[in-house]
């Protein structure tokens, strides 16, 4: 799934873990775990691939994904970071949506690695350009532990003297075979529709996505368990930390309007985000910190 990047290493960091780039300079941290492969754009500490062995890719990336300092990556885990899409307020500011986490370059802090699999840790911390647009004092880091399952937990770390808050989401792009063979189940009784408004409407259970959707739901008990019926299995999400699950597919319409997706991209593709999308957001406390994670199988 990353094949097509055209990838060289430029750093052997053990057997199983490298810093590549593609033509551009583009940094990647590829995994290639006995267990499974993965990879992880240091743009934005963007995990865009994630495959156990003998098995379909859990994780969605456009094949036409631009890799470019200054674009957000089309697929994968965007860290959608310290806000969620666009307020009144960023528009004006004309800043970009879901936050500068996503197009900022993060540093690789950390790894370590066993047979079971391994656990990666990115930064980032505020500087002069991120408070020029966000004037607050933090450190984000991104923790994965990369296993038979997929676990990323985002910490958000106040380290300044006034308090903070943030939205955010991990916006997790899943793999599926077939959008048309293909239900979703677990998700709160209503939702509000971003498409109409935010409307509140009663979810269909299962839901079978026949359209567009841009949903935002509240947290419920359980799982959200993803029927990828043409791949003979089901996706697990477990979410923790968030005040809601966003529910996103652009459909044909939208996925023909985006330069970085191919027409029929929207068929293979689902998102469920672990998000923070309430008005007031979280509030972190001078030196205390929240974390944001989700768990995919
Ligand atoms: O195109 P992006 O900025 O990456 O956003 C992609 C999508 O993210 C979320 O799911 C939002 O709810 C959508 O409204 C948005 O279209």
């Amino acid at each position: 799934m990353i094949a097509h990047l055209g990838l060289t290493t430029i750093k052997q960091i053990s057997s199983n873990l490298s810093i590549q780039v593609n033509q551009d300079n583009f940094e990647f941290l590829v995994i290639n775990h006995p267990k499974f492969d993965a990879a992880f754009a240091l743009h934005g500490a963007h995990l865009v691939h994630f495959q156990i062995k003998g098995q379909a890719p859990l994780i969605y990336t456009s094949s036409n994904a631009i890799y470019s300092a200054d674009k957000a990556i089309r697929g994968g885990v965007p860290i959608c970071w310290p806000w969620f899409g666009s307020t009144v307020e960023t528009k004006q500011k004309n800043l970009p949506s879901h936050g500068f986490a996503r197009t900022s370059k993060w540093q690789l802090n950390d790894t370590s690695e066993n047979e079971q699999g391994v656990d990666i840790e990115f930064l980032f911390a505020s500087n002069s350009e991120t408070k020029s647009v966000w004037n607050n004092d933090f450190q984000v880091t991104l923790k994965a532990q990369l296993t038979d399952q997929i676990k990323l937990t985002l910490v958000t770390k106040n380290t300044g003297d006034q308090g903070f808050t943030y939205r955010g989401a991990l916006h997790s792009y899943l793999h599926i075979g077939d959008i048309k063979q293909f239900a979703v189940n677990g998700l709160a009784s209503t939702y509000s529709d971003s498409l109409d408004h935010g409307v509140i409407k009663n979810t269909q259970q299962p839901a079978y996505p026949s359209g567009p959707i841009d949903a935002i739901f509240a947290v419920n008990e359980g799982d959200i368990v993803l029927e990828d019926k043409a791949n003979q299995r089901n996706i697990t999400i477990r979410n923790q930390g968030n005040d809601s699950v966003v529910v996103w597919n652009p459909w044909e319409e939208g996925a023909k309007a985006f330069v970085d997706m191919p027409d029929d991209g929207y068929k293979t593709m689902f998102c469920v985000e672990s998000a923070i999308t309430a008005k007031q957001g979280v509030y972190v406390a001078p030196n205390q910190q929240h974390c944001l994670q989700t768990v995919i199988k």
